[in-house]
């Protein structure tokens, strides 16, 4: 399909019959991993290298139920890790940009949290609102659900998509896919869910697959001046980055024996030359969670505290002191006042 002029508004009416088999035959021909055609060949290159032409610059946001891997696709699409990611649903809380510059182009991609319909908590709340505003105004979404799979919860994130963003439909984890065979119907049945501008069934942690979405997505963008400078990658602060990656630790060392909520506050963060001090307290709902955050003679929060701190090293290139602290605050996530005191807004 022809991507709408820059700066065209792109009403997501029905792709022609034509023009939707065009889609699916290149989105299949990826599935089945049969060779290019030219036009596919054509968008499957990487953007340019070098600067060619007037900038380019837009916004993409990430979207789709908890689990189905927006942060890992943000990470790659922006090469390098800007989002946290474990195989705990709701690990991401934030709205986090992520910023790639290649040639003349620049994408600032938002990913999102998982859209909660399942318990209507305050930070349920705070999350599903920090969603909304997210895709509100964009110049493309990336709609990601399990390829293959398409359940209550997919529906209901695919509902809240505003009117007039293009929407690319992206079926992640292709390679879970056993039955390759099976893909394309299920694409078909998709076709009736929503006008897609595009479908793109791939795998996240497939580098090629990556570098194809890109390119997809830049047909996408208009022509205007980059917002940020070409070596930047999120619009988030090192302290910040601290938070979550010590939450990243927490989740991905505990697995399913911890509630998701718990989260973490940065208490200080300060930079002396090279050398970075963080102090960090990470909050729990009951007594037995603290149990489960420190281990057996306080080994599980020292090996949290180790792996949050050498990542970081290897992420500023400098040296880190970090400080982990525990507390019980029983009931926070359902404390308005308490989740936007811990960073939720
Ligand atoms: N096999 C496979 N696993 C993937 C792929 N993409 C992501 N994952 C895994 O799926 C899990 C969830 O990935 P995340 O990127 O944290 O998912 P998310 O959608 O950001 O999750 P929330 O933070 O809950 O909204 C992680 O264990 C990833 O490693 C993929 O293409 N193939």
């Amino acid at each position: 399909m022809t991507p709408p002029p820059p700066g065209a508004p792109s009403a997501p009416s029905a792709p022609p019959d034509d023009d939707l088999e065009a889609m699916l035959a290149r989105a299949l021909g990826r599935a089945a991993d049969v060779p290019t055609t030219s036009e596919t060949a054509e968008s499957a290159s990487a953007p340019a290298a070098a600067p060619t032409g007037p900038q380019r610059c837009g916004f993409i946001a990430i979207v789709g139920k908890p689990n189905v891997g927006k942060s890992t696709l943000l990470n790659a699409l922006v090469g390098h890790k800007v989002s946290i990611t474990s195989r705990k649903a709701q690990t991401t809380r934030h709205r986090i940009t992520g910023i790639r510059t290649e040639g003349a182009t620049q994408f600032v991609f938002v990913d999102t949290p998982g859209f909660q319909t399942r318990h209507g908590n305050a930070l349920n709340r705070a999350l599903n609102k920090t969603v909304l505003g997210a895709v509100a105004d964009v110049d493309l979404l990336l709609f990601v659900v399990e390829a293959g799979r398409f359940d209550l919860a997919d529906a209901k994130v695919l509902a809240l998509l505003p009117p007039g963003v293009p929407v690319i439909l992206v079926a992640n984890k292709l390679d879970r896919v056993h039955r390759r065979v099976e893909i394309a119907p299920w694409l078909r049945s998709m076709q009736d869910r929503h006008p897609f501008a595009e479908f793109f069934p791939m795998c996240a942690k497939q580098p090629r697959d990556v570098q194809r979405l890109l390119a997809l997505c830049e047909r996408y963008l208009p022509e205007q001046p980059w917002l940020y400078d070409a070596d930047d990658l999120t619009d988030r602060s090192e302290r910040f980055l601290a938070g979550e990656l010590v939450r990243e630790k927490l989740f991905r060392l505990t697995g399913d024996e911890l509630p998701y909520t718990s989260t973490v506050v940065v208490d200080r963060f300060e930079q002396e030359g090279e050398l970075r001090r963080i102090a960090a307290t990470i909050i729990v709902e009951r007594e037995g969670h603290k149990g489960m955050v420190i281990g057996e003679g306080g080994e599980r929060l020292k090996r949290i505290g180790t792996e949050a701190r050498q990542e970081l090293e290897r992420l500023w290139g400098g040296k880190v002191f970090l400080e982990l602290w525990v507390k019980v605050r029983s009931g926070w996530s359902d404390d308005e006042a308490r989740v936007r005191a811990y960073g939720y807004e």
